[in-house]
Parts: structure tokens; sequence; C-alpha cells
């Protein structure tokens, strides 16, 4: 294939299963929620073959009724397309009603990967303007995170594991996400199953390089996830992306996509226009020295553009 498009790419992932290269990622801001359904339709039927959800969007009944119909018109069968949903650290302690919460709202019978959304243990608090009247990012009164001082990380993990094991046909394969690597570290000590991917905060200017070799080392499939930098793509405004942009007649957003895509690191860009979902689509063969120039950059210049307060309560998680 010469020229493929980002949605013809797939890579392998420690369970077999082949994963997009280029997915849609849902996290939207909470008064483009609505227009879910759409952007979803639009990516399927432009070719994309991964979404990337979770509880915690609260979208992800959005995802299904476009699901829903793209199967009724026949545009697209389950089996052809791979869904990532996520556990929240509310439920920490209830994976299994998560995965099953999330499956209702999906209207889906499995999803292709399960991800522990953050190493963390939230207190469920009640809130009514929370995700089914529960509080998303519970705060003690000071504004610091209301974790469960009694819960641990892994416990996750090894919930999704159990699960994994016994051969749960609600799910394909496990993961995590945002596990720096000394949590990694742990998981393999204390746990059989690798996790089939890490769902990171992966760009020009968080390249990762530590998490991306060890990842590399035992088998865990890398997911880029803000890869235009959040919301408003500062990254598409940084210099080198736009000289970079000039080099190969096409637009900062194709090489922060290729960035990820050329060393083998799936990524989830967010949009709800459909002509910037259909924009995403365009590959560019970014060469392996211009890979290392903005790996170089980043190491440089490191800014992490998703600065969650609570990630404060992981140590080590803002050092890259
Ligand atoms: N596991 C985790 O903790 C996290 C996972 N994610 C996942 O990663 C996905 C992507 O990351 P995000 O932070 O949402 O942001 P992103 O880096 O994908 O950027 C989204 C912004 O880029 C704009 N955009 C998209 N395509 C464009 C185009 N062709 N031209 C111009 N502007 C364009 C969108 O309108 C939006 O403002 C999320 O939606 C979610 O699925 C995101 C954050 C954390
Ligand atoms: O996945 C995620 O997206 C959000 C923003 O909604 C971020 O906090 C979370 O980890």
């Amino acid at each position: 294939m010469l020229h493929p498009k980002n949605t013809e790419i797939y890579f392998t992932l420690n369970t077999g299963a082949k994963m997009p290269a280029l997915g849609l990622g849902t996290a939207n801001e909470i008064e483009q929620i609505p227009e879910t359904k759409q952007a979803v339709k639009a990516a399927i039927k432009s070719g994309y073959r991964l979404i990337d959800t979770a509880w915690a969007y609260r979208c992800e009944d959005r995802v299904g009724e476009a699901l829903k119909e793209l199967f009724e018109e026949g545009a697209i069968k389950r089996e052809d397309i791979f869904i990532t949903t996520k556990v929240w650290p509310t439920h920490w302690d209830i994976a299994s009603d998560s995965i099953s919460r999330s499956l209702e709202n999906l209207g889906v019978e499995y999803v292709d990967l399960v991800l522990q959304h953050w190493p963390l243990c939230f207190n469920r608090v009640e809130d009514k303007d929370g995700v089914d009247g529960i509080a998303r990012n519970p705060t003690h009164l000071d504004g610091s995170a209301n974790i469960n001082e009694e819960g641990d990380y892994l416990s996750t993990y090894k919930q999704l594991e159990k699960m994994y094991l016994a051969k749960d046909p609600r799910f394909k394969a496990i993961g995590v996400s945002n596990y720096p690597l000394d949590y990694l570290q742990r998981l393999l000590k204390e746990c059989r199953v690798v996790p089939a991917v890490n769902q990171v905060e992966i760009h020009p200017q968080l390249p990762q390089m530590e998490l991306r070799d060890f990842c590399t080392e035992h088998g865990i499939r890398l997911e880029s996830y803000s890869p235009f930098g959040a919301t408003g793509s500062p990254l598409t405004k940084n210099a080198l992306m736009q000289k970079l942009a000039e080099k190969y007649s096409c637009t900062p957003n194709d090489i922060l996509l290729a960035y990820n895509i050329r060393q083998g690191v799936v990524t989830v860009p967010r949009s709800v226009n459909p002509k910037n979902i259909v924009a995403n689509i365009e590959f560019i063969s970014l060469t392996k020295e211009d890979s290392s120039v903005l790996n170089k950059y980043g190491l440089e210049n490191s800014q992490r553009f998703r600065n969650e307060k609570f990630a404060e309560s992981i140590p080590g998680f803002r050092e890259n």
C-alpha cells in the first residue's frame, strides 16, 4: 500500500488482535456532547474503525445511538469496529459494574478493550450534576481530590485481570491509562496479564520516550491522547509543526497524527466537525529523521496540556 489513509493502518496488540492506528476521541466538551452521535456516524462512514469512549465522558449513550443506526443501515458490522471504554476511579472497586453500565449505554454485547482510566481510587460521592448521579472528580473542601485512602490503584486492574482470565465475554482485551513507568513496573510484578495498551498524553511536546521504550520492551501498545494538545488544538500553532507542515505540504494536524502513527502509537483525535474528522484521515510519510527532530524538541520543550488537578495525587505523574 503506497499511500494508505490513517484509517487503513492497524497495529497488533499482545493479544493478537489488530487495533486501528487512528480512532475518534469522544471526550467532548459538555455543550458538544449531543453532537457525539453525528460525529461517530461521520467517522465510521469515512472509514474510522476505532471509537475511544469512557463512562466518564457522559456520551456513551450517544455513541450507542450512532452505532445502532449504523448497524441498522448496514453501514458497518459490530465485528468490524474496535470500541474502547474505560473504568473511572469512582468505580475502582466495582469494575465489573462499570463495564456492564458502559455496555448498556453503548448498546453492544462486548467492547474490544477496557482500560483502567486512571491509577486512582476516588470515593463515590452523590452529585445530581455528576455522571449517573456520582461526582466525577470528587474533591474535599480545600479542592484536593477525594481519594479513598483504603484503595489500592492496582486493585482495579486486578479485577479486570480476573475477569479476563475467566474469559468474560464482555470484553476482548484489558489495559490501562495514565500509568507512569513505575506504576507499570509494579503491575508487571503483581499481575499475570500484561496490559494490551497504556493510553497516555503523547505528542511532540510530551514524547514520553522512557515510557515508550519500556512499553515496547514489554509488549504494551502505547496510545496517544490529546494529540493536538486538547481543546483549541494549541500544538497546531507551534512554529515547528507549521514548518514541517509546509515541508510536507500538509496541515500541522497531519504532522501531529503522523508523529504518533509513524512511531507505532495509536492515536484518537477528537472532533465533532465532519470536515475535520475526514481531514484527520490523511496519512503523511513523516521521515524517521523528522520524527527524531520532534522527539528531541519534546524532550527540550516538555509540556503537558491535559492538567487534571487530581493527577497531583499520582507521584511522579507530572515529571517527564
Ligand atoms: N485516557 C485519558 O485520560 C484521556 C483520554 N483522552 C482521549 O483522547 C481524545 C483526544 O484528546 P483531546 O484531549 O480530546 O484533544 P485533541 O488533542 O484530540 O484535540 C481536540 C481539539 O482539536 C480540534 N480538532 C480536531 N481535529 C481538527 C482538525 N482537523 N482541524 C482543526 N482542529 C481540529 C477539536 O475541535 C478540539 O478542539 C479524547 O477525546 C479522548 O477520547 C483525552 C484526554 C485524557
Ligand atoms: O479521558 C479523559 O478526558 C478528560 C476530559 O474529559 C480527562 O480528564 C480524562 O482523563
